[in-house]
């Protein structure tokens, strides 16, 4: 059934799913309403390029469910991007709204560009093409974009402006993750990071790890992983490794991470910071350290890099980065204290959410206020999430996965979607 949705990440999300509608008993014949998604749109997107040449671009927006809220989920632009992976990230994103108690159902859109390889106005020219495109199926309460991999707050901004000059007056509540200047929160950009180091903390008391004297590697050094190392060299964490998709770096002694955001600042990608440190990117994730963050692309660690991982803590910042194969070697080791994507990275979706409830009102909230209904949101996951996995005596990413559709398949049943 549904053979568009092809691919491995699909396939994953696919198999995840089928696991937690097991724990939950689903009937099967209530399954494919709640795996597959309500619609796909595929879109064009031409651009013509500074040397006057003219190329299209394909574009998705995949709307995973509306049952509780109107869609919510980022956009990125990727050169991996196709159907397949844009609609698994949207079932993840209905399990960790879900998970969060926010009113949202999933959504996830994606470009298939390398955003790297284009000059400012031709990543301003498909921004605006893109959101154009998407205009007559996205609405402040039928699909809220916001930022993913290859794209920031001036991308969200141009899809707010095209949006609201296609409106004929400024709709800020259409995309979250846009800057302050135009409508955006205090406190989104730090937010998924921030979240993730919040949830880092939390699993150090658990498993009584002394963070001040712990070590971290990680894997992505964009948006997510930066504030990430940022926050954990704050509170006094070694950062032995990171990388990008251009070089990885490793120290024994431990990186300088504020000398590397200054130098990021001026370069925008790690190649070119240092001779001595650079490694195999390919070898990173296997470091030895108390904390692995991997914050870049799904699917990296595989069942061979599960058997050679030696951390104590692993904080999914990514979505999808630990394959199904993976999970079944990690369900053998409780040496390693899982904090699953959908529960890890979650802070970013929850300050969107409060982005969208400030825009709607025109009332804007402190940076404090923001972080502190933040942790408490987290916080209240992180919990359940552990306590149902020993309930369930199953694996945290199975407890949250579980919580988060058994809140979307009691929302679907109630609204009469099954007898
Ligand atoms: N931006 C957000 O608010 C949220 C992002 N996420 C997830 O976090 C992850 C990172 O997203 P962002 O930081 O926003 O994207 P970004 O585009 O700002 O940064 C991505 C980083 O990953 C690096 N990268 C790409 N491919 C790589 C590879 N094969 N090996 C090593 N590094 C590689 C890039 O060089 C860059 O440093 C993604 O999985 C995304 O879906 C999840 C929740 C919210
Ligand atoms: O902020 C949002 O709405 C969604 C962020 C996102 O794409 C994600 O959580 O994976």
């Amino acid at each position: 059934m549904f053979d568009i949705y092809g691919g491995p990440v699909f396939n994953m999300a696919r198999q995840q799913f089928l696991q937690a509608a097991d724990i939950l008993e689903i009937p099967n014949d209530q399954r494919d309403r709640l795996l597959y998604p309500k619609r796909a749109i595929a879109v064009t997107c031409p651009i013509h390029r500074d040397d006057g040449s003219t190329v299209v671009y394909e574009g998705y927006r995949v709307q995973h469910h509306l049952s509780l809220g109107p869609s919510k989920g980022g956009v990125r632009f990727s050169p991996h991007v196709d159907l397949g992976e844009v609609a698994a990230l949207s079932l993840w994103m209905s399990w960790k709204c879900a998970l969060m108690n926010l009113p949202y159902g999933g959504a996830k859109g994606g470009v298939r560009v390398d955003p790297y390889s284009l000059s400012h106005k031709e990543l301003e020219a498909l921004s605006r093409r893109f959101m154009q495109e998407l205009i007559p199926f996205v609405g402040p309460h039928v699909d809220v974009m916001a930022p993913d991999i290859g794209t920031n707050e001036q991308v969200m901004a141009w899809f707010m402006d095209t949006y609201s000059n296609d409106a004929g007056r400024t709709v800020t509540e259409i995309v979250t993750g846009k800057p302050v200047s135009c409508g955006g929160t205090a406190g989104r950009r730090e937010a998924t990071g921030r979240g993730v180091t919040h949830l880092i903390f939390r699993a150090s008391e658990e498993i009584k790890l002394n963070l001040s004297q712990s070590s971290a590697v990680i894997q992505g050094f964009g948006n997510v992983g930066s504030v990430v190392a940022s926050e954990l060299y704050d509170l006094g964490v070694k950062i032995l490794a990171i990388s990008d998709h251009t070089a990885a770096y490793h120290d024994p002694k431990g990186l300088n991470i504020p000398e590397i955001l200054k130098y990021i600042a001026t370069h925008g990608v790690l190649k070119g910071y240092s001779t001595e440190a650079l490694i195999d990117p390919a070898t990173i994730l296997t470091i030895k350290c108390d904390i692995l963050v991997p914050a870049a692309v799904e699917r990296v660690i595989t069942e061979e890099i599960a058997n050679k991982i030696e951390c104590k803590i692993l904080a999914e910042a990514a979505n999808g980065p630990t394959t199904v194969e993976a999970d079944a070697v990690f369900a053998k080791r409780p040496d390693i204290f899982i904090i699953p994507d959908i529960l890890c990275n979650s802070g970013g979706v929850t300050v969107s959410y409060f982005e969208w409830v400030q825009d709607l009102q025109q009332f804007f909230w402190e940076e404090e206020e923001v972080i502190n209904r933040m942790t408490k949101i987290m916080d209240k996951g992180f919990y359940e999430t552990i306590s149902s996995a020993k309930q369930l005596k199953t694996t945290n990413r199975m407890a949250a996965t579980c919580a988060g559709l058994r809140r979307v398949h009691l929302a679907k049943q109630a609204r009469g979607l099954f007898p």
